[in-house]
């Protein structure tokens, strides 16, 4: 089976949480979801999760799909699942990348997406609307 990478689409007054890598080299700089690859034994929920307890020191609920999946390099594919903060007055810290940032429908162009993500564009533009 193909690996799975999921994505959060971390969703608060209709803007959407991107963050910035800082690694490696060739993709530092370029923005992304909350995410990463599910383990063996993780429910794809419970992998987004912790996912998101990692990186942003957040707690948040799992909800729909999101857009289809995208094939990534090696095999793998990008899942990508809606999300909320259980506690929406917590506020996501960006702790193994350089920035996080929230974006409204206006400013999901302005930032410089890896290059599946900027496919999923119109999916997060839908979700935002
Ligand atoms: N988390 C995340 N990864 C993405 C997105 N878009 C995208 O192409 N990817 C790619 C980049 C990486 O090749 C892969 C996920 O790598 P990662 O480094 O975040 O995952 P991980 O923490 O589980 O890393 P590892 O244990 O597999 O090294 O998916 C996205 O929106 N979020």
């Amino acid at each position: 089976m193909n690996a799975v990478i999921v994505g959060a689409a971390l969703v608060r007054d209709g803007k959407l949480l991107a963050q910035q890598r800082a690694w490696p080299p060739g993709h530092a700089g370029q923005w992304e979801l909350p995410g990463g690859r599910v383990e063996e034994g993780e429910s794809e929920a419970f992998a987004l999760a912790r996912e998101c307890s990692e990186e942003l020191d957040v707690v948040v609920e799992v909800g729909a799909r999101v857009g289809e999946d995208v094939p990534l390099p090696g095999g793998k594919v990008l899942r990508i699942y809606a999300a909320t903060l259980v506690s929406p007055g917590e506020e996501p810290r960006a702790v193994e990348h350089r920035a996080v940032r929230w974006l409204g429908p206006d400013d999901l162009d302005d930032v410089d997406w890896l290059p599946a993500d900027r496919l999923l564009l119109p999916a997060f533009r839908q979700l935002l609307a």
